[in-house]
């Protein structure tokens, strides 16, 4: 099976060249492999092209081996690459080559690598293994994990962005697109920090609808419960965040502890989805002021805090009138096909998308529609060594 190693120079702390050449090509040698091609990524886009380009010089029986693809680097490259050969799929030489991918997480975030190799709970400040995709893929039975895809459009323009971390709306795209402008006077990370102190009382109207077939997390239970086929969420909304495959989005980030502890049936596609909708908080007695967001910035910090407590987020109550932590969910915690997203037209922010961090912006009247790629409708075959 054909044999390419990319690495991204530029990524996390820079590191990805040096651990390619000084780490992952001799663990390679040792083991009496010799990659076909290592290439760096010498512009942001470039590792799509590179890794089609490649695809495109291989003999049919090359092409109907398969590909692995040893990667170094952080979630935005992978983001890129599967983009490129989403882009590629119905070109003349056929379809694209399955995608067996080891990761190397030289990325900030690494949020694939760190969902399919946690920290232990027995060490859970200790730093992440680097190479436990590469000790996969070399060892006796290796495992692969198959990626879902989602494929949001952004209507009615029709751009579409395929995802392999997280597509989201409200708070969180807000952060990653304020955190961008912040980018040239704030280089660390203190810009998202910054990012989410600008947002922390903004609300955003919208509609959502979740597609079918549409779960609902029921904490009193622990299971998930099905309900009808679509299902209309009224806002405003804090959060509207959308995860396949991943359960966290940083190593101590795990905002959607389902995709780990309760996943989805093996075979099946779907993404999970968390929103946070602050009139459902008792104490707001359905208002919508400034006082109300002043008061709510705390709920939804509290809240999301609890994503750094292992996922403690999803068993958050509001309180009831009578003080009682028993009132509703505080994140609503959904397992979907897909969603649509309707900004009120006036609602600016309300029309910002994130998809794996790339920011998108609907047209004032457009929606969002998001859903999960079923294998044999976008004929891309891609699999982490996990
Ligand atoms: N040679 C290069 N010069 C400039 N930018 C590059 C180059 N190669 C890749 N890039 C860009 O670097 C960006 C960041 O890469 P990547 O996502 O791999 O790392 P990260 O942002 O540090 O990690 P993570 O996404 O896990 O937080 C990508 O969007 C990619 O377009």
């Amino acid at each position: 099976m054909p044999l390419i190693v990319v690495y991204n120079p530029v990524c996390g702390d820079r590191k990805g060249a040096q651990l390619t050449t000084e780490t992952v090509l001799p663990l390679l040698t040792s083991r009496g492999l010799t990659p076909d091609k290592v290439a760096a990524t010498e512009h942001a886009g470039h590792a799509g092209t590179l890794l089609l380009s490649y695809i495109n010089g291989l003999t049919p029986s090359e092409r109907a081996e398969g590909i692995t693809l040893i990667l170094v680097s952080g979630d935005g490259t992978l983001h890129e690459i599967v983009n490129v050969l989403h882009g590629a799929r119905t070109e003349k030489d056929g379809p694209i080559p399955s995608l067996r991918i080891v990761l190397v997480p030289g990325g900030t975030a690494n949020a694939l690598h760190a969902t399919f190799f946690p920290p232990s709970s027995a060490a859970p400040d200790a730093e992440p293994t680097l190479l436990a995709s590469l000790l996969a893929f070399l060892s006796a039975a290796p495992r692969l994990a198959p990626l879902t895809l989602a494929l949001t459009s952004i209507l009615p323009e029709g751009t579409c962005v395929v995802s392999a971390v997280v597509t989201s709306t409200s708070l969180h795209a807000a952060i990653l697109h304020d955190s961008e402008a912040l980018r040239a006077s704030v280089p660390g990370i203190e810009r998202f920090k910054i990012a989410a102190a600008q947002n922390a009382t903004t609300w955003y109207r919208a509609r959502a609808r979740l597609l079918g077939p549409v779960q609902r997390y029921d904490a009193a239970s622990g299971a998930f419960v099905a309900l009808a086929e679509e299902h209309e969420l009224l806002g405003p909304f804090a959060y509207f965040l959308s995860t396949v495959n991943v359960d966290r989005l940083e190593q101590h980030f795990r905002i959607a502890p389902l995709q780990r502890s309760l996943p989805p049936p093996h075979g099946t596609q779907t993404m999970d989805v968390l929103v946070i909708r602050p009139l459902r908080d008792p104490s707001l007695e359905g208002k919508d002021g400034e006082a109300e967001r002043e008061v709510f910035k705390d709920r939804i910090w509290g809240a999301l805090g609890g994503a750094y407590q292992d996922g403690a987020h999803v068993h958050a109550r509001y309180a009831n009138p009578d003080g009682k932590k028993d009132g509703p969910v505080v994140v609503e915690y959904f397992r979907v096909g897909g969603w649509e997203w309707i900004p009120e037209e006036d609602d600016e922010k309300a029309h910002l998308l994130c998809a794996d961090g790339t920011i998108f912006h609907a047209q004032k009247g457009g929606k969002i529609s998001s859903s999960v790629l079923a294998r044999t409708a976008h004929d891309l075959d891609i699999a982490v060594y996990a």
